[in-house]
Order: structure tokens, then sequence, then C-alpha cells
């Protein structure tokens, strides 16, 4: 097989040539400030060590995080910038998968016309592998997150949805007990009716407070008014929606009429599908999926895509990337910039073009 590594400097010499400039983040990085921002799958994957100076610290689980915090630190704007290495993450449950590999990478911080910018990274992307084939998803993040958000339900409860839209199934689960479809397990309802609390000692992690602030935020709760039927069929009808750009839209726009708090992100989806059309990507043909991109990376907040090797369903992604706005603002110390990206695996691509 090709060197991985050579076939990734051409890679990434094709967006240099765009205009991106090559930076190379330190394989090392502090894990206690960056690595909740990748959240909980990422975050038991990372491979953590400590150092007696710096604190614990990673071996880097992707670029995009340090890369947006040395643009939220120093870099001018807008800034275009592409990468090549290693990435490391544990493998546990699928020992067939590489825990370090290459990608190369191209992310775009620039506030001008977000529409055009997930269209040019996701176009950049796709002509790089062109000559493979393949199939594409796409999806929008921000569309179910400003449905969540526009819930007429408890911010407590909002906010327990946020954490989770990344577990599609505890996601579920807490939308059939918010809505009254499941009923409150027996164990619960004796907590809260006082019951079954035993005068123990305090071993546990967490302290007497806590415990109590829990319960307290339980009763709370459960004095909620449940999520309305009808803002549950727009959330169904939402998670199912699987269709062409085109037809996904006409059926979001509808949704939309209904749930209002979801109309400028369908706009904004609007927006991308006429940017993308005019980047030459066939729109009318391009798979949408609301459900698309619940994964590892939980700082994506709008746009997702994966591009995947035909005939292939062992592999994991050859592409993949997305649009991550709040990770700027987390990082950014009061500032902020919309910004998207992707990244490739060359040694895939590499294996696919040597089996041709
Ligand atoms: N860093 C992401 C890919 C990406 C780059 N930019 C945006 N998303 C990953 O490793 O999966």
């Amino acid at each position: 097989m090709r060197n991985v590594r050579m076939r990734a400097m051409e890679l990434r010499a094709t967006f240099e040539m765009q205009g991106a400039t090559v930076v190379e983040p330190p394989v090392l990085q502090p894990a206690e400030t960056l690595l909740d921002l990748y959240g909980e799958d990422i975050r038991a994957r990372a491979y953590v060590t400590s150092d007696a100076l710096k604190g614990e610290q990673m071996l880097r689980p992707d670029f995009t995080v340090p890369v947006v915090q040395m643009h939220m630190s120093d870099g001018a704007e807008p800034a275009r910038y592409t990468y090549a290495g290693e990435v490391f993450r544990r493998q546990e449950h699928d020992p067939e998968r590489s825990s370090e590999y290459m990608q190369v990478g191209y992310e775009v911080f620039d506030r001008t016309d977000p529409a055009a910018a997930d269209a040019e990274v996701f176009s950049l992307i796709s002509q790089s592998v062109a000559h493979l084939n393949t199939h594409v998803a796409t999806g929008d993040i921000g569309i179910l997150m400003a449905a969540v958000q526009g819930l007429n339900t408890t911010r407590a409860r909002k906010d327990a949805l946020m954490r989770h839209i990344w577990r599609p199934r505890r996601f579920r689960a807490l939308l059939d007990r918010f809505s009254g479809r499941v009923s409150v397990p027996a164990s619960r309802v004796a907590l809260l009716r006082g019951e079954g609390t035993v005068d123990a000692p305090n071993i546990g992690l967490r302290s007497a407070a806590e415990i109590e602030a829990r319960i307290a935020a339980l009763h709370q709760d459960a004095a909620a008014a449940p999520i309305s039927q009808a803002e549950m069929e727009v959330i169904d009808a939402l998670l199912k929606v699987r269709e062409t750009v085109p037809y996904a839209l006409q059926q979001l726009r509808d949704l939309a009429v209904d749930m209002p708090a979801i109309s400028s992100a369908v706009t904004g989806l609007d927006a991308r599908s006429t940017a993308m059309a005019s980047r030459g990507v066939d729109v009318d043909n391009l798979p949408f999926e609301a459900s698309y991109g619940r994964t590892s990376m939980e700082y994506y907040d709008g746009f997702v895509f994966g591009i995947y090797a035909d005939g292939h369903p062992e592999l994991p992604t050859l592409a993949s990337g997305g649009r991550y706005d709040a990770l700027t603002r987390r990082l950014g110390q009061g500032a902020e910039i919309p910004a998207v990206g992707a990244v490739l695996r060359p040694g895939l691509i590499a294996e696919l073009e040597d089996a041709a």
C-alpha cells in the first residue's frame, strides 16, 4: 500500500491550494480544559496521562478542538486552516477499528455567510473522494436543538434533552417520560412520597446537599405538566424526516407551521441547499436525515455530514464534519465566530484506491 502519510500530505496540499493555512497542533493536549468539550463518548475513549507540571494531558482525540482554541486565542478573521496527522481514540467496543489513525482536515472560521461556508467545506471534501464510489449522509443538529429549545416545558427538562441529543435511546426515554407516555417508576414514586429514605451513613460520591438538590429537582419535575401530545407528534415526525433535500425541506416547512421554533433553522437548511447547488452539488438527490449526526462529537450544532464507501458497511466514514458555532463561544472567552469543518481519512482512502 502506498504511504498513508504521503497521501495525507497530498490531500492537505489541495486544501492549502484553496488558501488554507497549515497548522500543526501538538499531539499532547491539556485534558482538564479540553476533554469536556467533546462529550461523553470521547471523554471515555481518550488516552489521558498525568504530568506533574502541566496537569492531565491527553493524546489529541481530534484536531478541531485544538484548532478552535488556537484560533480563538490569536487567529485573524476570517480564517481557513488545514492539517494532517494522527488522532487517538480507544476502541474498546470495536477491536477491528484503529485507535490511532491519520486525519486530514479543513476548518473555516467565517462570519459572513455560514451557508456558503457549509457548502464550501462540503464540496471541497466531496471532491477529494469524488474518484471513489461513495454515498453521503447529511443532517442538521441545529433543527433538533431548536425543536427541543422550543418545547413548552421546564428549563430543566430542556437541558436534560439537550444533553442527551447525542444518545438517541436515552433521549427517547426522556421524551416518553416527560410526555407521560410511560409512567413514573415505582421507586421514583416512593421516593417522591418521602418513603424509602433510609437513615444510612453517607459513604457515596455525592454529598448530602447534592442528594437533597437532586430530590428537590425530582419533586419539581413531578409537578411539571407533561409535554403535550401535539408537541410530541411534531418531534416524532421531525425525528423521522429522511428524504432527499427538497422533500425534506418541504416536510420541515410543514412541521415549522406547528413548531415555529424550528423556522429559522429550516431557513438555514434552505440557504445551505442553495449555496450547495451553486457549487455544483446535486442537491435534488442529496439525502437529508433529521436524526443524522447524533454521534460521538458533541460539539456539532448545525450542518453535519458523512461520506461512506459503497459496499463497505464495516468501514467508518471516509470523511465527516459539521458546524460547531457554540464550541468557538465556549473557547472564546467572550468572543465567538461561526465555524465549520471536516476531516478525511487518508488511510481508508488509500486502501480503497489500492483496491480499485
Ligand atoms: N474533528 C471531527 C471532524 C471535524 C472537523 N471539523 C469539523 N468536524 C472528527 O474528528 O470527527
